[in-house]
């Protein structure tokens, strides 16, 4: 029997999240550790791979952590991994007027996962979604950072707007777990 896999997260949302998506088909079990990794600077690939050995630290066995990055293409990819200060400084109506000044309010959302097996000789593992979209003045519920500012290209509704099950069907979040279920974990 494999060792349950600990998704290390400070983020109760994305855990809710990754539990539906995931769900009871999941042929490993999952459990949670909350622990606020560091947030890294660098490409999102490095952030995911210094932030999985940084939580390698925590537990002995198998692990999981995720970043979720979002993307202006105006401001040529950034807030990107710096999002959370900026959604902290400013809220998803202060991400809406930053965008004010450019005609193109274009955006994605990227999920990464990195997965690591707590053996020595292996590699960090990445796993990728990506959602386009644009930023709009928010609408919906508040109770998940930007979502309410996020409109996914091909809808009228908002992340926050959306059911949960839509959603998890066309999100960053889910398209990376989509990729992850296909991975080699052992
Ligand atoms: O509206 C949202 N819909 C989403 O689907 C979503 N996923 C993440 N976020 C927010 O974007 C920042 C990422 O930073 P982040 O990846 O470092 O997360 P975090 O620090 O909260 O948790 P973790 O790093 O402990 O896992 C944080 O502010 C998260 O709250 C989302 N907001
Ligand atoms: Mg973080």
């Amino acid at each position: 029997m494999s060792k349950p896999i600990v998704f290390i997260t400070g983020n109760a949302k994305k855990l809710e999240e990754v539990i539906q998506i995931l769900g009871k088909s999941f042929p490993r079990q999952l459990i949670s550790k909350k622990v606020d990794l560091p947030e890294y600077q660098g490409e999102v690939e490095e952030i995911c791979i210094q932030k999985c050995k940084e939580g390698a630290k925590h537990i002995d066995g198998p692990i999981l952590i995720e970043d979720t990055c979002l993307c202006f293409n105006a401001l040529k990819g950034m807030p990107g991994p710096y999002i959370k200060w900026f959604l902290s400084a400013v809220g998803p109506e202060g991400l809406y007027k930053m965008l004010q000044g450019f005609e193109d309010k274009s955006a994605y959302a990227v999920c990464t996962f990195a997965y690591y097996s707590g053996n020595p000789q292996d590699e960090v593992k990445l796993y990728q979604g990506r959602t386009e979209g644009e930023i709009v003045d928010p609408r919906g519920p508040r109770d998940f950072g930007w979502d309410p500012c996020f409109q996914p290209t091909g809808y009228q509704q908002t992340y926050a707007e959306m059911s949960k099950d839509l959603k998890n069907s066309i999100s960053h979040r889910g398209k990376a777990l989509d990729a992850l279920r296909k991975g080699d974990l052992s």
